[in-house]
Protein backbone atom coordinates (compact mmCIF):
# COMPACT_ATOMS: atom_id res chain seq x y z
CA UNK A 1 0.00 0.00 0.00
CA UNK A 2 1.47 3.61 -0.60
CA UNK A 3 1.17 5.91 2.17
CA UNK A 4 0.56 9.21 1.41
CA UNK A 5 1.26 12.03 3.40
CA UNK A 6 -0.91 14.76 5.27
CA UNK A 7 -1.03 17.66 3.30
CA UNK A 8 0.12 21.20 5.48
CA UNK A 9 1.56 23.98 4.34
CA UNK A 10 4.16 25.17 6.99
CA UNK A 11 6.76 27.74 5.83
CA UNK A 12 10.21 26.95 7.65
CA UNK A 13 11.85 30.33 8.24
CA UNK A 14 15.37 29.65 8.90
CA UNK A 15 17.31 32.91 10.35
CA UNK A 16 20.59 31.10 10.71
CA UNK A 17 22.58 29.47 7.93
CA UNK A 18 19.36 29.61 5.26
CA UNK A 19 21.41 28.39 2.34
CA UNK A 20 22.40 25.19 3.57
CA UNK A 21 18.46 24.05 4.42
CA UNK A 22 16.32 21.98 2.35
CA UNK A 23 12.75 23.17 3.16
CA UNK A 24 9.30 21.28 3.34
CA UNK A 25 5.80 22.51 4.37
CA UNK A 26 5.32 19.56 7.59
CA UNK A 27 5.87 19.45 10.92
CA UNK A 28 8.90 17.45 11.57
CA UNK A 29 12.67 19.19 11.54
CA UNK A 30 15.13 16.38 10.38
CA UNK A 31 19.07 16.26 11.60
CA UNK A 32 20.95 14.46 8.96
CA UNK A 33 24.30 14.96 11.43
CA UNK A 34 27.54 14.08 8.81
CA UNK A 35 25.03 12.12 6.65
CA UNK A 36 24.61 13.89 3.10
CA UNK A 37 21.22 15.65 3.86
CA UNK A 38 20.27 15.07 0.08
CA UNK A 39 20.69 11.24 0.85
CA UNK A 40 17.23 11.51 3.09
CA UNK A 41 15.63 14.33 1.02
CA UNK A 42 15.50 11.34 -2.26
CA UNK A 43 13.49 9.41 -0.14
CA UNK A 44 10.48 11.73 1.28
CA UNK A 45 7.97 14.38 -0.36
CA UNK A 46 8.53 18.35 0.88
CA UNK A 47 4.90 17.57 3.03
CA UNK A 48 6.75 15.03 4.53
CA UNK A 49 8.99 17.62 6.58
CA UNK A 50 9.55 21.03 7.80
CA UNK A 51 13.19 21.05 7.16
CA UNK A 52 16.46 19.31 6.57
CA UNK A 53 19.83 20.19 7.57
CA UNK A 54 23.13 18.73 8.81
CA UNK A 55 24.74 19.08 12.11
CA UNK A 56 28.27 18.67 12.10
CA UNK A 57 29.42 20.04 15.75
CA UNK A 58 27.67 20.60 19.18
CA UNK A 59 29.75 23.45 19.54
CA UNK A 60 28.90 25.72 16.70
CA UNK A 61 25.44 24.13 15.75
CA UNK A 62 23.22 23.48 18.13
CA UNK A 63 22.93 27.20 19.73
CA UNK A 64 22.20 28.08 15.61
CA UNK A 65 19.46 24.93 15.13
CA UNK A 66 18.06 25.96 18.72
CA UNK A 67 16.95 29.83 17.16
CA UNK A 68 16.03 28.77 14.09
CA UNK A 69 13.75 25.59 15.91
CA UNK A 70 12.31 28.84 18.41
CA UNK A 71 11.58 30.57 15.45
CA UNK A 72 9.45 27.80 13.80
CA UNK A 73 6.83 27.05 16.66
CA UNK A 74 5.08 24.71 13.93
CA UNK A 75 7.87 22.18 13.85
CA UNK A 76 6.57 19.73 16.51
CA UNK A 77 8.81 16.33 15.50
CA UNK A 78 12.44 16.51 15.50
CA UNK A 79 14.04 13.60 13.51
CA UNK A 80 17.67 13.08 14.73
CA UNK A 81 19.98 10.98 12.83
CA UNK A 82 23.00 9.73 14.24
CA UNK A 83 24.30 7.04 11.99
CA UNK A 84 28.27 7.80 10.80
CA UNK A 85 31.22 7.43 12.65
CA UNK A 86 31.58 10.96 11.83
CA UNK A 87 28.39 11.16 14.16
CA UNK A 88 29.68 9.56 16.86
CA UNK A 89 33.49 11.47 16.57
CA UNK A 90 31.29 15.12 16.55
CA UNK A 91 29.03 14.16 18.87
CA UNK A 92 26.53 16.59 18.08
CA UNK A 93 23.59 14.74 17.11
CA UNK A 94 24.42 12.90 20.73
CA UNK A 95 24.14 16.43 22.40
CA UNK A 96 21.16 17.11 20.82
CA UNK A 97 19.32 14.45 22.31
CA UNK A 98 20.38 15.30 25.62
CA UNK A 99 19.37 18.83 25.26
CA UNK A 100 16.04 17.45 25.04
CA UNK A 101 16.36 14.67 27.27
CA UNK A 102 17.53 16.31 30.24
CA UNK A 103 17.85 20.14 29.65
CA UNK A 104 20.23 23.08 30.21
CA UNK A 105 22.07 24.63 33.13
CA UNK A 106 23.65 27.77 33.56
CA UNK A 107 27.49 27.71 33.37
CA UNK A 108 30.76 28.90 31.44
CA UNK A 109 31.39 28.16 28.13
CA UNK A 110 35.01 26.92 26.22
CA UNK A 111 35.71 30.33 25.56
CA UNK A 112 34.68 31.57 28.79
CA UNK A 113 31.41 32.62 28.00
CA UNK A 114 28.27 32.90 30.62
CA UNK A 115 26.09 30.04 28.77
CA UNK A 116 23.68 27.49 28.84
CA UNK A 117 25.82 24.66 28.82
CA UNK A 118 23.62 21.37 27.75
CA UNK A 119 23.47 18.24 30.46
CA UNK A 120 25.64 15.98 28.33
CA UNK A 121 29.14 14.35 29.10
CA UNK A 122 29.63 16.35 25.33
CA UNK A 123 30.27 19.96 25.59
CA UNK A 124 27.32 21.72 23.82
CA UNK A 125 26.25 25.33 24.67
CA UNK A 126 23.05 28.03 24.07
CA UNK A 127 23.09 31.81 24.35
CA UNK A 128 21.96 32.79 27.61
CA UNK A 129 20.95 35.62 25.95
CA UNK A 130 17.99 32.91 25.30
CA UNK A 131 15.00 33.09 27.82
CA UNK A 132 15.42 29.73 29.62
CA UNK A 133 11.44 29.37 30.04
CA UNK A 134 11.67 29.55 26.03
CA UNK A 135 14.01 26.88 26.14
CA UNK A 136 12.30 25.00 28.72
CA UNK A 137 9.00 25.01 26.48
CA UNK A 138 10.50 23.88 23.58
CA UNK A 139 11.85 20.94 25.49
CA UNK A 140 8.19 20.25 26.28
CA UNK A 141 6.84 20.63 22.63
CA UNK A 142 8.97 18.58 20.73
CA UNK A 143 8.54 14.89 19.92
CA UNK A 144 12.06 13.72 19.37
CA UNK A 145 13.60 10.15 17.88
CA UNK A 146 16.94 9.39 17.15
CA UNK A 147 17.56 7.20 14.02
CA UNK A 148 20.85 5.21 13.60
CA UNK A 149 20.43 4.83 10.00
CA UNK A 150 18.73 6.43 6.60
CA UNK A 151 15.96 3.67 6.47
CA UNK A 152 15.12 3.89 10.01
CA UNK A 153 14.96 7.88 9.48
CA UNK A 154 12.87 7.77 6.43
CA UNK A 155 10.51 5.00 8.70
CA UNK A 156 9.93 7.13 11.03
CA UNK A 157 10.00 10.80 9.38
CA UNK A 158 6.97 8.88 7.15
CA UNK A 159 5.17 7.88 10.32
CA UNK A 160 4.62 11.34 11.83
CA UNK A 161 3.65 12.69 8.39
CA UNK A 162 0.68 10.38 8.57
CA UNK A 163 -0.58 12.23 11.91
CA UNK A 164 -3.25 15.37 11.54
CA UNK A 165 -1.79 18.55 11.77
CA UNK A 166 -0.90 19.86 15.18
CA UNK A 167 -1.34 23.54 16.54
CA UNK A 168 2.11 25.43 16.48
CA UNK A 169 3.07 25.19 20.48
CA UNK A 170 3.61 29.26 20.76
CA UNK A 171 4.20 32.22 18.07
CA UNK A 172 7.82 32.61 16.98
CA UNK A 173 10.33 33.95 19.24
CA UNK A 174 13.70 35.57 18.71
CA UNK A 175 16.61 36.41 20.94
CA UNK A 176 19.14 39.00 20.85
CA UNK A 177 22.67 37.67 19.67
CA UNK A 178 26.03 39.28 20.56
CA UNK A 179 28.47 39.56 17.20
CA UNK A 180 32.08 40.94 17.40
CA UNK A 181 33.53 42.56 14.65
CA UNK A 182 37.63 41.81 14.69
CA UNK A 183 40.08 44.45 14.07
CA UNK A 184 42.09 43.53 11.72
CA UNK A 185 46.15 44.44 11.92
CA UNK A 186 47.84 45.60 8.31
CA UNK A 187 49.57 42.44 6.79
CA UNK A 188 50.22 40.41 3.55
CA UNK A 189 47.32 38.67 2.06
CA UNK A 190 48.99 36.10 -0.33
CA UNK A 191 51.51 33.83 0.75
CA UNK A 192 52.73 32.58 4.45
CA UNK A 193 54.96 30.44 5.79
CA UNK A 194 54.84 29.31 9.52
CA UNK A 195 57.20 26.94 10.96
CA UNK A 196 57.10 24.77 14.48
CA UNK A 197 58.72 22.13 15.99
CA UNK A 198 55.07 20.62 16.52
CA UNK A 199 51.70 20.28 14.66
CA UNK A 200 50.64 22.13 18.51
CA UNK A 201 52.83 24.96 18.27
CA UNK A 202 52.73 25.35 14.65
CA UNK A 203 48.88 25.86 14.58
CA UNK A 204 48.88 27.90 17.50
CA UNK A 205 51.05 30.83 15.66
CA UNK A 206 48.58 30.10 12.39
CA UNK A 207 45.75 30.40 14.54
CA UNK A 208 47.20 33.72 15.30
CA UNK A 209 48.37 34.69 12.05
CA UNK A 210 45.19 34.38 10.63
CA UNK A 211 42.96 36.24 13.20
CA UNK A 212 45.16 39.34 13.16
CA UNK A 213 45.69 39.73 9.27
CA UNK A 214 43.34 37.67 7.88
CA UNK A 215 41.33 38.85 5.50
CA UNK A 216 37.11 39.38 6.36
CA UNK A 217 35.05 37.41 3.85
CA UNK A 218 31.74 35.69 3.31
CA UNK A 219 31.72 32.15 3.43
CA UNK A 220 29.96 30.11 0.99
CA UNK A 221 27.75 28.93 3.92
CA UNK A 222 26.09 32.22 5.43
CA UNK A 223 28.81 33.51 7.55
CA UNK A 224 31.93 34.79 7.68
CA UNK A 225 35.34 33.84 7.92
CA UNK A 226 38.71 35.89 8.33
CA UNK A 227 41.22 34.06 5.65
CA UNK A 228 44.60 34.18 4.16
CA UNK A 229 45.45 32.80 0.92
CA UNK A 230 48.40 30.00 0.40
CA UNK A 231 49.63 29.30 4.01
CA UNK A 232 52.63 27.13 4.29
CA UNK A 233 52.70 25.44 7.43
CA UNK A 234 56.54 23.63 8.19
CA UNK A 235 56.27 21.08 10.88
CA UNK A 236 59.73 20.09 11.35
CA UNK A 237 59.77 17.73 14.57
CA UNK A 238 56.29 15.88 15.48
CA UNK A 239 56.92 12.93 17.53
CA UNK A 240 56.03 9.48 15.97
CA UNK A 241 53.37 8.62 18.21
CA UNK A 242 51.90 12.58 18.37
CA UNK A 243 52.62 15.56 20.49
CA UNK A 244 49.21 16.26 22.32
CA UNK A 245 49.68 19.16 25.16
CA UNK A 246 48.77 18.81 28.72
CA UNK A 247 45.99 19.91 29.02
CA UNK A 248 45.55 19.06 25.68
CA UNK A 249 44.01 22.56 24.05
CA UNK A 250 43.62 21.09 20.23
CA UNK A 251 40.72 20.96 19.29
CA UNK A 252 41.33 16.75 18.48
CA UNK A 253 42.23 13.96 20.92
CA UNK A 254 44.17 10.65 20.67
CA UNK A 255 40.80 8.35 20.44
CA UNK A 256 39.60 10.91 17.40
CA UNK A 257 42.63 10.39 15.78
CA UNK A 258 42.79 6.70 15.53
CA UNK A 259 39.69 7.03 13.88
CA UNK A 260 40.70 9.51 11.41
CA UNK A 261 44.51 8.39 10.77
CA UNK A 262 42.56 4.98 9.60
CA UNK A 263 40.04 7.41 6.58
CA UNK A 264 43.03 8.40 5.63
CA UNK A 265 45.33 5.30 5.42
CA UNK A 266 42.63 2.97 4.69
CA UNK A 267 40.48 2.03 1.68
CA UNK A 268 36.62 2.95 2.37
CA UNK A 269 33.68 1.27 0.62
CA UNK A 270 31.20 3.97 -1.01
CA UNK A 271 28.19 4.20 1.41
CA UNK A 272 25.13 6.54 1.12
CA UNK A 273 24.90 9.62 2.10
CA UNK A 274 28.94 9.63 2.96
CA UNK A 275 30.80 11.76 0.43
CA UNK A 276 34.24 10.44 0.57
CA UNK A 277 37.12 9.52 2.46
CA UNK A 278 40.69 10.01 1.61
CA UNK A 279 41.91 6.63 2.07
CA UNK A 280 39.30 5.94 -0.43
CA UNK A 281 41.10 8.58 -3.10
CA UNK A 282 44.38 6.96 -2.48
CA UNK A 283 43.46 3.50 -2.23
CA UNK A 284 40.98 2.72 -5.35
CA UNK A 285 39.38 5.63 -6.63
CA UNK A 286 41.58 5.83 -9.76
CA UNK A 287 41.77 2.16 -9.82
CA UNK A 288 45.10 2.39 -8.55
CA UNK A 289 46.34 2.27 -5.34
CA UNK A 290 48.72 5.54 -4.78
CA UNK A 291 50.24 5.03 -1.75
CA UNK A 292 51.51 1.10 -2.98
CA UNK A 293 52.74 3.65 -6.05
CA UNK A 294 54.52 5.66 -4.34
CA UNK A 295 56.34 3.46 -2.10
CA UNK A 296 57.85 1.23 -5.51
CA UNK A 297 58.53 4.71 -7.13
CA UNK A 298 60.72 5.63 -4.32
CA UNK A 299 61.85 2.77 -3.72
CA UNK A 300 63.35 2.03 -7.78
CA UNK A 301 64.19 6.01 -7.44
CA UNK A 302 64.86 7.76 -4.42
CA UNK A 303 65.34 10.96 -6.02
CA UNK A 304 62.12 11.21 -7.78
CA UNK A 305 60.32 13.99 -7.53
CA UNK A 306 57.37 12.45 -9.27
CA UNK A 307 56.23 10.84 -6.09
CA UNK A 308 52.85 12.13 -6.12
CA UNK A 309 49.18 11.28 -5.28
CA UNK A 310 45.88 12.97 -6.29
CA UNK A 311 42.55 12.86 -4.75
CA UNK A 312 41.41 15.55 -7.19
CA UNK A 313 39.38 13.90 -9.46
CA UNK A 314 38.23 16.68 -12.50
CA UNK A 315 34.82 15.12 -12.20
CA UNK A 316 34.22 16.75 -9.07
CA UNK A 317 33.33 19.97 -10.76
CA UNK A 318 30.03 18.12 -11.75
CA UNK A 319 28.83 17.45 -7.70
CA UNK A 320 29.28 19.36 -4.35
CA UNK A 321 31.54 18.46 -1.76
CA UNK A 322 34.53 17.52 -3.62
CA UNK A 323 38.03 16.82 -1.10
CA UNK A 324 39.82 19.60 0.52
CA UNK A 325 42.68 17.92 -0.13
CA UNK A 326 44.24 17.50 -3.36
CA UNK A 327 47.76 16.62 -3.86
CA UNK A 328 50.12 14.69 -1.51
CA UNK A 329 54.04 14.86 -2.73
CA UNK A 330 56.86 13.01 -1.03
CA UNK A 331 60.54 13.57 -1.42
CA UNK A 332 63.61 11.86 -0.54
CA UNK A 333 66.85 14.59 0.55
CA UNK A 334 69.32 13.22 2.69
CA UNK A 335 68.12 10.39 3.75
CA UNK A 336 65.11 12.16 4.82
CA UNK A 337 61.23 11.76 3.65
CA UNK A 338 59.31 14.83 3.62
CA UNK A 339 55.86 15.04 2.71
CA UNK A 340 53.88 18.12 1.37
CA UNK A 341 50.29 18.23 0.79
CA UNK A 342 47.65 20.90 -0.98
CA UNK A 343 44.24 21.53 0.35
CA UNK A 344 42.18 23.66 -1.32
CA UNK A 345 40.58 25.00 1.27
CA UNK A 346 40.95 24.48 5.00
CA UNK A 347 39.32 24.89 8.16
CA UNK A 348 42.47 25.90 10.23
CA UNK A 349 40.64 26.11 13.32
CA UNK A 350 38.63 23.09 13.94
CA UNK A 351 39.90 20.93 10.58
CA UNK A 352 43.86 21.25 10.11
CA UNK A 353 44.98 19.48 13.62
CA UNK A 354 43.69 16.00 11.91
CA UNK A 355 44.32 16.92 8.28
CA UNK A 356 47.83 17.65 9.93
CA UNK A 357 48.56 14.73 12.23
CA UNK A 358 46.13 12.08 9.28
CA UNK A 359 49.18 13.38 6.87
CA UNK A 360 52.13 12.73 9.09
CA UNK A 361 50.79 9.28 9.76
CA UNK A 362 50.24 8.74 5.94
CA UNK A 363 54.22 10.20 6.08
CA UNK A 364 55.17 7.46 8.47
CA UNK A 365 53.56 4.67 6.70
CA UNK A 366 55.60 5.30 3.96
CA UNK A 367 58.70 5.66 5.13
CA UNK A 368 58.07 2.53 7.02
CA UNK A 369 57.32 0.55 4.24
CA UNK A 370 60.18 1.84 2.03
CA UNK A 371 62.62 0.86 5.03
CA UNK A 372 61.06 -2.49 5.48
CA UNK A 373 60.93 -3.50 1.41
CA UNK A 374 64.69 -1.95 0.74
CA UNK A 375 67.98 -1.06 2.20
CA UNK A 376 67.03 2.48 2.86
CA UNK A 377 66.63 3.69 6.31
CA UNK A 378 65.07 6.98 6.10
CA UNK A 379 64.28 9.71 8.75
CA UNK A 380 61.25 11.53 8.97
CA UNK A 381 61.61 14.76 7.42
CA UNK A 382 59.10 17.93 8.03
CA UNK A 383 55.64 17.89 7.28
CA UNK A 384 54.33 20.46 4.83
CA UNK A 385 51.18 21.65 4.23
CA UNK A 386 49.90 24.49 1.37
CA UNK A 387 46.10 25.77 2.37
CA UNK A 388 44.81 28.04 -0.55
CA UNK A 389 42.16 29.08 1.56
CA UNK A 390 43.08 29.27 4.98
CA UNK A 391 40.45 30.47 7.22
CA UNK A 392 38.83 30.39 10.03
CA UNK A 393 34.91 30.66 10.37
CA UNK A 394 33.12 33.29 12.40
CA UNK A 395 32.06 30.60 14.93
CA UNK A 396 35.15 29.89 15.92
CA UNK A 397 36.33 33.01 16.62
CA UNK A 398 36.11 33.44 20.28
CA UNK A 399 37.57 29.76 20.47
CA UNK A 400 40.50 31.25 18.39
CA UNK A 401 40.99 34.54 20.05
CA UNK A 402 40.67 32.38 23.58
CA UNK A 403 43.77 29.72 22.29
CA UNK A 404 45.73 32.73 21.21
CA UNK A 405 45.63 34.26 24.94
CA UNK A 406 45.72 31.31 26.39
CA UNK A 407 49.10 29.45 24.22
CA UNK A 408 50.49 32.15 21.88
CA UNK A 409 52.93 33.86 24.14
CA UNK A 410 54.33 30.59 25.90
CA UNK A 411 54.73 29.22 22.39
CA UNK A 412 57.05 32.37 21.05
CA UNK A 413 58.76 31.96 24.86
CA UNK A 414 59.73 28.38 23.18
CA UNK A 415 61.69 30.31 20.05
CA UNK A 416 65.02 28.88 19.89
CA UNK A 417 67.82 31.70 18.81
CA UNK A 418 69.26 29.58 15.92
CA UNK A 419 68.30 31.35 12.83
CA UNK A 420 68.63 28.73 9.41
CA UNK A 421 69.83 32.42 7.72
CA UNK A 422 73.01 32.09 9.71
CA UNK A 423 74.69 33.98 11.94
CA UNK A 424 76.51 37.59 11.90
CA UNK A 425 79.72 38.49 13.89
CA UNK A 426 80.31 41.81 14.24
CA UNK A 427 83.27 43.64 15.00
CA UNK A 428 85.16 47.66 14.70
CA UNK A 429 88.65 47.70 12.87
CA UNK A 430 90.33 50.25 11.66
CA UNK A 431 87.16 53.04 12.35
CA UNK A 432 84.74 50.45 10.59
CA UNK A 433 82.16 48.14 11.30
CA UNK A 434 82.92 44.51 9.61
CA UNK A 435 79.90 41.76 9.91
CA UNK A 436 80.76 38.42 8.89
CA UNK A 437 77.89 36.12 7.51
CA UNK A 438 78.82 32.07 8.80
CA UNK A 439 76.39 29.29 8.81
CA UNK A 440 74.22 28.23 11.18
CA UNK A 441 76.13 24.93 13.27
CA UNK A 442 79.52 24.24 10.94
CA UNK A 443 80.29 28.45 11.19
CA UNK A 444 81.91 28.91 7.39
CA UNK A 445 81.85 32.00 6.38
CA UNK A 446 79.93 32.68 3.44
CA UNK A 447 79.55 36.50 4.01
CA UNK A 448 81.39 39.80 4.29
CA UNK A 449 79.79 43.28 5.03
CA UNK A 450 81.36 46.64 5.87
CA UNK A 451 80.96 50.47 6.83
CA UNK A 452 80.31 53.24 9.34
CA UNK A 453 76.23 53.46 8.17
CA UNK A 454 74.02 51.01 10.74
CA UNK A 455 71.27 51.30 8.24
CA UNK A 456 72.52 50.92 5.20
CA UNK A 457 74.59 47.91 6.38
CA UNK A 458 71.22 46.37 7.61
CA UNK A 459 69.13 47.05 4.37
CA UNK A 460 72.23 45.14 2.78
CA UNK A 461 72.53 42.07 4.94
CA UNK A 462 68.33 41.67 4.43
CA UNK A 463 69.05 42.02 0.93
CA UNK A 464 70.95 39.46 0.60
CA UNK A 465 69.40 37.12 3.36
CA UNK A 466 66.34 38.19 3.41
CA UNK A 467 65.05 35.29 4.91
CA UNK A 468 66.10 35.85 7.65
CA UNK A 469 64.17 36.09 10.77
CA UNK A 470 62.37 39.51 11.60
CA UNK A 471 63.57 39.34 15.51
CA UNK A 472 67.24 38.80 14.17
CA UNK A 473 67.17 41.59 11.71
CA UNK A 474 65.76 43.60 14.71
CA UNK A 475 68.76 42.75 17.07
CA UNK A 476 71.39 43.08 14.17
CA UNK A 477 70.04 46.66 14.04
CA UNK A 478 70.23 47.45 17.48
CA UNK A 479 73.85 45.70 17.71
CA UNK A 480 75.37 47.84 14.73
CA UNK A 481 74.16 51.23 15.93
CA UNK A 482 75.96 49.96 19.00
CA UNK A 483 79.25 49.87 17.08
CA UNK A 484 78.27 53.42 15.30
CA UNK A 485 77.63 54.89 18.63
CA UNK A 486 81.10 52.91 19.83
CA UNK A 487 83.60 54.41 17.15
CA UNK A 488 81.86 57.75 17.67
CA UNK A 489 83.29 58.12 21.18
CA UNK A 490 86.36 56.09 19.94
CA UNK A 491 85.33 52.89 22.94
CA UNK A 492 85.73 49.60 21.94
CA UNK A 493 82.15 47.63 20.73
CA UNK A 494 81.72 44.08 22.17
CA UNK A 495 78.72 41.97 20.39
CA UNK A 496 76.16 40.91 22.77
CA UNK A 497 75.32 37.10 22.02
O1 LIG B 1 39.80 17.60 5.49
C1 LIG B 1 39.11 18.64 5.49
C2 LIG B 1 37.78 18.67 5.05
C3 LIG B 1 37.11 19.86 5.09
N1 LIG B 1 37.70 20.99 5.53
C4 LIG B 1 36.97 22.29 5.56
C5 LIG B 1 37.39 23.29 4.53
C6 LIG B 1 36.11 24.08 4.33
O2 LIG B 1 35.98 25.02 5.39
C7 LIG B 1 35.02 23.04 4.47
C8 LIG B 1 34.63 22.36 3.17
O3 LIG B 1 33.79 23.19 2.45
P1 LIG B 1 33.71 23.19 0.83
O4 LIG B 1 34.93 23.91 0.33
O5 LIG B 1 33.65 21.76 0.39
O6 LIG B 1 32.45 23.96 0.54
O7 LIG B 1 35.59 22.05 5.34
C9 LIG B 1 39.01 20.97 5.96
O8 LIG B 1 39.57 21.98 6.38
N2 LIG B 1 39.69 19.78 5.92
Amino acid sequence: MIQKSHITQFQYAAQHKPNQLIYGSGQTAIITGWTVKQAIAKHLQTSDYAVIGQLYSPTRGINLLIRNLLLNPHVRYLVIINATKEDRNAGASQCLLDFFNSGVEENISDTGRKSWVIRSQIPGYIDIEIDINALEKLRQSLEVVEAKSISEAVEKIQFYAQKPTIEPWGTPLEFPMLTIEPTVLPGTRYGHRIEGKTIAETWVKIIHRIKTTGTIRPTGYDGKWQELIDLMAVVTEEPEDFYFPEPNYLPIDRSFLTEYISQVLDDAPSREGVKYTYGQRLRSWFGKDQIEQVVDKLIGEIDAASAVMTLWDVKDHEKGGSPCLNHIWLRVVDNELSLTATLRSNDMFAAWPANAMGLRALQKHIRDQINQRSEYDLRMGPLMTISQSAHIYDDTWSNAEQLIKQQYAAVCRKLDYADPAGNFLIEVANGEIVVTHTTPGSGEIVGCYSGKNALKLVREICTASPAIRPDHAAYLGMELQKAVDCIKIDKPYVQDQ
